[in-house]
Formats: structure tokens, sequence, C-alpha cells
């Protein structure tokens, strides 16, 4: 990598950075060559070079006086010395010092995080006067080992603030750690906070259920709560607005504010917004019982980027919006209309350094002596929670309980203490935990306590960071129980503070942490008692170098994954920002609404039109009502739009209107449809074709091989038979299985399934091509396209009708699939070919249109040339013919491509539905 020396290419190296947040351009290799890169994963790449040099030449300033060196010394103290959880929180503000002071300044991305709860809890102390105190938890400490950013924060105090001046002077205080409130009154917090989130969101997302004892009053209370949350999160985006500037990034956290990506969005579409689930997202069997459960996922897909601790949590989430909201899933994230939210796992970490450097400290060593001498003699073991049920603290007692019982040799030989944080003691269910575990302590200290000891060693209180930190490095197995855990941190933490020491980590494989730490970790299933007593065993007794290689497998994972990385990760240079620019490349794929006015002003004032228009999910009768459930079973035939039987009629008999539906569909179905109609039918693709008298004929090429569908068919009705509600339909040169009113991804898998075995085994050698379409599978006879079928169409039409004018308005809508989108491109031959993500050529076999195209020139007496870059107004190019006449007369406004009901299309409009064809066609035929 190329070493750079003045401060003028590190602003250079600045700007291509930035550049390539703002775009998908790069200025190449230093010297101003513009490049566009292609793929994410160049881009990512690019972007991972850049900021290492960066990264390099901003250490090489800092270590070669830049800085003048006494002010240098000052500021790296003054860093060093940050240990306590106050002066971390004050932190951001010392860095922001080292930054003002270096004579290059790095440019600092604002990012505004919004949590339900900010890094300090308040207490008054007078009219005007505040006690900022550190909160706890996870989240927190993770946030506050973030310092790359320019980070404000904006959440909830904890406290009730109804009169002016407390809420004035709060905020002033909190100004100062760079805190913004957002002032919810004691009836809100009740019923968002202790209601929504802490009674009903918290215990589902950790399988827990509703509460069992209340639920008859939870469920009447559901709606105000659900309320009273939506409230809330339009309160906290309302600060938000306040305090945005142009270019900041909004991190939204956790289950609180599933709701604040939509309330920022509606207000500014062009805000940058992610959102963070710091808890376990459950299975979508468990959020499909939620009430709210499409609004919340809704809500949540208004983000550019959607994280979660685990690929488990995130693999959830979207098949929750596939089962629940019909979205397509795909590996990047969801699709919604055209819209790619990227959904993937950031796994959090700790600040390690700050763990490291704390058990260095004297404070900690005194604690750390103290501890030793109280507790010698004896193995220490230890629990830190919260007091919360998802931690798993009863069934951990019992466990240690069991340990107790079946191994009497250790009795006055271990204990352990167990640090119970007091939390959301408003909520009923918090304070029946807290009553039943102290019983479960009493029980067992007073079954196996002697006179001077106790096995047990609880605390309802948390600690400081302090004593913590001496806490984590005396220990010489941690046991953590959760039953189920989003990450958990203590786990991270303990690992951090035990270099010295190596002890056994027992770990829940419930929580999130156990995907990372499980080769070091013993993992155990919490609700196991005998296994978790085991463990305790196996641990106590755990050899010194299999402790050791278990704890630096540990220990490396925690010191590299920090959290640091994870928000930097998050915010700034892989996700949030690419999906951005990501999100506005798809989007330029997608062509505008069509404009009806100007289609039918066209039609009307043209003589010899052609209408040529796709059959299923274009003017077929609509099976997808609005309301219909994901897994309801709906009629399979097609039928074509009670509303178009007497407008198609009229268009069809109009002598100066031709009109063809071409479909997939058996020749049968579409007699069946169209009987009456003086209509030109192309089916199976345009293999056959009913011309003007109804006689059908043969279209493409004669000798078709179909040798391959009876052993197809075989697979086909294999996985019909395997999958409930799917079907396959027999035509007589292709072969459909269709899933969508299957269960989505079972369907996929199936799908997934059945192309593997087809291309190993019956179509291994066969001239076909496999065509994957959103929820189907189609083997048909190779080269069959919509596209190559109206070249020969367009022959047949010209010689039957005796056209002897060309064809000045052509109208071409469909909701074709992709590989039949080249009826597209035979009007327009230089559009650009869409990412073949749906359509798959048999191993070998050609599927290149021109190659097609070529074998069908005989065939057509039309080949034609058209300018796709042409504007309104410039001619097209059209040529034909064996005759040397023109057939087709089209410019730019008398030809209109419309894809029906999709986004990504060659097509040159959208049109949003079959329902929208049909009101365009009934104004035509008016
Ligand atoms: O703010 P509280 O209601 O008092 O609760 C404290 C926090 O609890 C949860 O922490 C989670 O975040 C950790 C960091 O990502 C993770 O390690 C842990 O597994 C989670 O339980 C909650 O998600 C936070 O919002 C609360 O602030
Ligand atoms: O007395 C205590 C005990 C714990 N913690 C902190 O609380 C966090 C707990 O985070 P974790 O992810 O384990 O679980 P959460 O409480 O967020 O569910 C950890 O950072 C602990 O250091 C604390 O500040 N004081």
């Amino acid at each position: 990598m190329q070493k750079l020396n003045s401060s003028d290419e590190i602003t250079s190296l600045e700007h291509d950075l930035n550049e390539l947040k703002k775009s998908n351009r790069l200025v190449d290799d230093y010297n101003n060559t513009s490049t566009v890169l292609q793929t994410r994963l160049e881009r990512l790449i690019r972007e991972r070079e850049l900021r290492k040099s960066l990264k390099s030449h901003h250490e090489d300033v800092h270590t070669n006086g830049a800085m003048d060196g006494s002010n240098k010394d000052d500021l790296t103290s003054k860093i060093d010395s940050l240990t306590s959880e106050e002066e971390l929180v004050d932190g951001v503000k010392a860095c922001k010092i080292v930054s003002s002071e270096c004579e290059y300044r790095p440019f600092k991305q604002r990012l505004l995080v919004v949590a339900n709860r900010l890094p300090v809890s308040a207490v008054r102390k007078g009219e005007a006067s505040w006690q900022l105190d550190v909160s706890a938890g996870g989240l927190v400490s993770a946030l506050l080992g973030v310092t790359e950013f320019e980070t404000r924060w904006i959440g909830w105090a904890g406290v009730n603030v109804p009169d002016e001046i407390g809420q004035k002077s709060l905020t002033e205080s909190l100004a100062e750690k760079r805190c913004v409130p957002v002032f919810l009154d004691e009836d809100l917090v009740n019923l968002y906070y202790n209601g929504y989130c802490n009674n009903i969101l918290w215990p589902l997302f950790h399988y827990l259920g509703l509460p069992q004892e209340d639920w008859l009053a939870t469920i009447c209370s559901f709606e105000s709560q659900f309320e009273a949350y939506k409230k809330a999160n339009q309160m906290f985006a309302d600060v938000v607005n306040e305090h945005y500037q142009e270019g900041d990034i909004v991190w939204c956290h956790d289950y609180h504010l599933m709701f604040l990506p939509k309330c920022l969005k509606e207000a500014n579409p062009n805000m940058k917004v992610g959102w963070f689930l710091h808890t376990p997202f459950p299975s979508s069997e468990i959020h499909r019982t939620m009430p709210s459960r499409s609004e919340l996922l809704t809500a949540v897909l208004a983000a550019d980027l959607v994280g979660f601790h685990t690929y488990d949590y995130a693999r959830h989430f979207m098949s929750a919006c596939t089962r629940i909201l019909g979205l397509e899933g795909t590996p990047e994230g969801v699709e919604d209309q055209g819209r790619l939210i990227r959904v993937a796992a950031f796994p959090i970490g700790i600040d390690s350094d700050r763990f490291t450097r704390a058990i260095q400290l004297p404070q900690v060593k005194n604690h750390i002596k103290e501890f030793q001498e109280r507790f010698a003699g004896r193995k220490v073991m230890l629990g830190v929670d919260r007091l919360d049920m998802i931690k798993g603290i009863p069934q951990k007692l019992l466990a240690f309980e069991k340990f107790l019982e079946d191994n009497p040799n250790w009795r006055d030989k271990v204990v352990l203490l167990q640090i119970a944080v007091p939390t959301r003691t408003d909520v009923p269910e918090y304070q029946k935990l807290t009553c039943q575990v102290h019983e479960i302590v009493g029980r067992i200290n007073g079954k196996f306590g002697t006179l001077t000891t106790v096995p047990i060693h609880h605390l309802d209180r948390s600690l400081d960071f302090h004593a913590l930190c001496a806490l984590y490095a005396i220990t010489d197995v941690a046991l953590i129980t959760s039953l189920r855990d989003g990450m958990n941190l203590v786990s991270y933490e303990f690992v951090a503070c035990q270099a010295s020491k190596k002890g056994v980590l027992i770990l829940s494989e419930f929580a999130g942490a156990a995907q990372s730490l499980g080769a070091g970790a013993l993992l155990v299933n919490p609700w196991n008692v005998t296994e978790v007593a085991s463990s305790i065993s196996y641990a106590l007794n755990m050899p010194s170098d299999e402790r050791e290689k278990r704890h630096n497998h540990n220990y490396m994972h925690v010191t590299t994954h920090t959290s640091q990385e994870w928000a930097e990760t998050f915010v700034r240079f892989v996700e949030l920002n690419d999906t951005v620019v990501e999100a506005e490349l798809r989007t330029t794929q997608i062509p505008p609404l069509l404009q009806t006015e100007r289609a039918i002003d066209r039609y009307h004032s043209s003589t010899n039109r052609l209408l040529i228009l796709g059959f299923n999910a274009t003017i077929t009768e609509p099976v997808n009502a609005p309301d219909r459930r994901i897994d309801q079973f709906k009629e399979m035939e097609l039928h074509l739009h009670p509303e178009l039987k007497e407008p198609l009629k009229k268009l069809c008999d109009d002598p100066r209107t031709t009109v063809v539906v071409v479909s997939g569909s058996h020749q049968s179905v579409l007699d069946e449809n169209f009987e009456d109609f003086n209509v030109w039918l192309a089916a199976e693709h345009g293999v056959f074709l009913r011309t003007a008298n109804k006689k059908w004929i043969q279209n493409l090429t004669d000798n078709i091989n179909l040798d391959w569908i009876e052993s197809v068919k075989d697979v086909f009705e294999y996985f019909t038979e395997r999958t409930p509600r799917s079907y396959y339909e027999l035509r007589e040169t292709s072969i459909v299985w269709n899933y969508k009113y299957a269960d989505i991804e079972f369907g996929r898998l199936q799908a997934k399934d059945m192309l593997q075995h087809l291309w190993t085994g019956p179509i291994s050698n066969a001239s076909v091509e496999v065509v994957q379409g959103g929820r189907s599978v189609e083997v048909r006879a190779n080269g069959v396209t919509k596209g190559v079928c109206v070249s020969g169409l367009l022959g047949q039409i010209i010689h039957e009708k005796d056209m002897k004018s060309p064809i000045d308005y052509v109208l071409c809508v469909g909701h074709f699939l992709q590989k039949d989108e080249d009826i597209f491109t035979f009007f327009e031959p230089e559009l650009p070919a869409l990412t073949p993500t749906s359509s798959f050529g048999s191993p070998g076999l050609s599927s290149n249109y021109s190659e097609e195209m070529a074998k069908f020139d005989d065939q057509s007496i039309i080949t034609s040339e058209i300018d796709s870059g042409c504007t309104n107004n410039e001619s097209m190019q059209t040529h034909a013919s064996n005759n040397g006449s023109s057939v087709l007369d089209l410019r730019g406004d008398n030809y209109f491509s419309c894809a029906v009901g999709r986004k990504r299309s060659n097509a040159r409009y959208l049109l949003s539905s079959a329902a929208d064809v049909v009101a365009l066609l009934k104004n035509l035929a008016d």
C-alpha cells in the first residue's frame, strides 16, 4: 500500500473517503482517475484500504511531532486516566480536546445516539440542581466505549420532571455531558416503559411469553400501552428533529424505539437512520403472537440498516418480515417495493482496554487484596446480573444447590457471590422475582451454611466500577445462566479482567455471547440444573493448562472485538453509508410510474396500434386481496378480470388496433378465457400462436425436443406432494411448479433443493432452461422467451392483416419474469441486462438472446434497431423487413413499455398492479 507523507495527501485521502460515502465513484490510486465502483464488495475493500492508510498516517502525525510534545503528554495522560464511569461519560469531551489541539484535525462524523435511557440518570437535589449518576446495563457500558464519533445522546433521564425550571436546569446539566433529555411524564412512562416495553416486548423477545398471573389485565390494557408506546416514540423523534443537522447519522437503539425509524423518515426521508436491537429477536412464531406484529416490523423497516447481535436474531427478523409482511428476504436484507433494507449481525463488544487498565489501578488492587483475604481458602464463583427474569438467577441458585448436594467435599471450599442489580422495580414481575430469589438464597444458606460462613453471598445492589473489576479479577468461575440474553457483556468483562487468573467461564448457550465465547467457555443449558451442577464441578477441577487455553481463546476475542469496532462498523464505514448509497443505486434502476394520460392521448392520435398484454397478474382477476393472509389458500385457475371483458372486446374489435395476449399458460387456458375475443394469443411464451381466425399454429421451431418432460414431471410431482399448497402445471413445451400459496420459506428451500436435483439429474443433458420466478420454478424448452416470440408474431400479424401502413403505437404491458423481459429488449435492443438473479440457464446451454434471435431470423420478417437512448421527440429508427418496407414507426412518445407490480425492470414505466392495467385499458376503450 502506498505510504502517505504530507498532510495534503491525507486531505486528499479524506476527500476520497467522503466522496466514496457520498457516491459510488471514487478517485482511484490517488491520481484523480475516476472509477465507478461496481459492486458493494469493491467499495468496501477500497474503503477499508483508505481507512487503513488514513489511520496509519494519523499515527505518524501523532508520533512525529505534528502536535507539540508537551501538549501531547498532557492529552495522553488525560485519556489514560479515564477509568471511572463518570470520566468516561465526559470522555467524549476529552477526545474532542485531542482532536482540536492536533495540528491536523480528522473529520469526525456527527452521530445522534437515541436510546430510551441516557448514559446518566438524574436525581433531583434542589429546584434547579441535579445529581447525574451513570446508568447501569450493557447498552450504556458498550456505547460509552465509543469515542470515534462526535456523539450526542438523546434519551430519557429516568426521572419525571413536570416543571419548567426543572426541565430547563436538567437540560443544561445534561448538555455538559453532551446529552439531550426527552421528558416523559409519569403516566406515559408507566404505560410505555413499564407496560409495553418491559411487560410485553421484553418477555416476548426473550421467549418468556406474556406475564402469567396478570395476563388478562395485560391483554386488556394492550391497546392503551401500544398507543403510549407510539406517542413516546414520536416524542423521541421530535427531539431528534430539533437537534438534527444535515449529514448526521441517527442511530436508534433497542426495543423501546421500534417506531422511531418510521417517525424520523416521515419527517425527513433523507435522514440516515440505523436501528439496532440489543435483545434477541425471537422466532417468527413468537413474534406472530403480538397483536401489533405488522406495525412494529413495518416501522423498523423504515430504517436504512437494521442490526442485531447475532445472525440467528437477524434470521428470525427476516423470517418475520417474510411470513408476516410477505416481503422478499434476500441474502442482504429485506426488499420492500424495490427498497433494500439491509439486515445484518453486528456483535457488540466492550471497551476492553478500560478493564485491562483498571486492573492496574491502585484502588482496584486494594479491592483485590481485600477480597482475596476475605475469601482465602475458598474458590470464588461469581454471578453479576440485573435482577431480571431473563438472567436465570433462580435456576442458577438451584444448580448451585444441586452441586453442593452432590459434592459435599466442596461445601466449605467454595462461595458464590451473586450481584443482583435491581432493575425495573415498578414492574410487578420484577418485584415477584426479588422475593423468589431471596427465598431460595435463604433456603440454601440455611441448609449449607455454618456458624461462620454461608455458601451464597447475595447482594441486591450495584457495585462501583473499581469494585466490580476487582471481583472479576479474583473470580475462579463466572456463572452466567441467562435463559435468554441479547449478548451479555458481563461475560466479556470477566474475561478482560482475567489475564492473570485465567478463570473459567460457564455460559448459557442462550446468551448471544455463547456464539463468540462458545469455544472457550463451558456452555450450558440453564434449564438443566444437573448439567449446570456438573459443569460447576468440572470448572472447579479444571487443570490449569485447559483453563489457560480456554481463557486465551476468549481473551483474544474480547480484546479484538471491541465496542469501538462495533460502532465503527455499524455506523461509519461499512453498513449504514453503504446501505444508503446502495439503496440509491437500486432506486435509479426503478422506472417511473406511467403517466396514463399521455399513453391514452397518444393512443387516440395513432392509427395503427399494437397492444401486447401479459396475462397472469396483468389482466387476470386479482387473487391477492389487500387483506389476504399469507397462508390463505386461493383459487389457482386464472380468469380474465371481469371488469375487462367489455373494454377488451371493444379494443379487439377496433380495426385500427391489434391486441395480443402473450402468456406462459397452455392454449386451453387462453381459449377458455378469450373464446369470443377477436384477439391474437401467444401460449407457452409464444411457442403457439392463435391468429385472428382463431387457429392455433406453432410459431417457434417445429422440432422442440421434449424427451425431458416426463422425468421433470416426476420431480415436480414429488415436490408438490411434499410441499403443502404447492402445485404444478404441465404444458406442452414447459412445466411450472408454483409455491405461491405455500409457506414461503419452506417453498424456497424446496425450490433450492429441486433446482439442485434437476441440474444433477433429469435435465443435465437436456436442451432446456430453468427459470426461477418469485415463487415458481419453470422448466421450458431452450430459447423460448416472450421476446423471441414477438418477432415471429409480428410477421404473422403483418402478413395476415395485410398491413399497409406501419404500426405507429405500441403498448407492451406485463408482469413478466426477468427472463421474459426480452420482450422490452425486442423494441429497445440496447437496453442493459438486469442482474440475473432469477433466471438460470442449464449448465452448458446458452440462453444468449442474440443467438436465439439469429436462429429465428429466417422466420421473422422484421428486425428492429431502436435507439434506446432517444428522447421523446427523437425518432426511433425502425427498419424492417425482407421486403424493405418499414413496419414499425415508433418514436419515444408512441412506445410505452410497462412492468406491472415489479420495481426493477427494463420497461420504460411501471404500473403498480393489475388494477392499474384495468383502468388504463378501460380508458383506451373509451
Ligand atoms: O434500561 P433498563 O431498563 O434498566 O435496562 C438495562 C438495559 O438492559 C438491556 O440490555 C441489553 O443490552 C446489552 C448490550 O447490548 C446486551 O448485552 C444484553 O444482553 C441486553 O439485555 C436492554 O436491551 C437495554 O436497552 C437496557 O438499557
Ligand atoms: O453493579 C453493577 C453490575 C453490572 N454493571 C454493568 O451492567 C452491564 C450489564 O450488561 P449485560 O450486557 O451483561 O446485561 P444487561 O444488563 O444489559 O441485560 C455490564 O456492563 C456491567 O459492567 C454495573 O454497571 N454495575
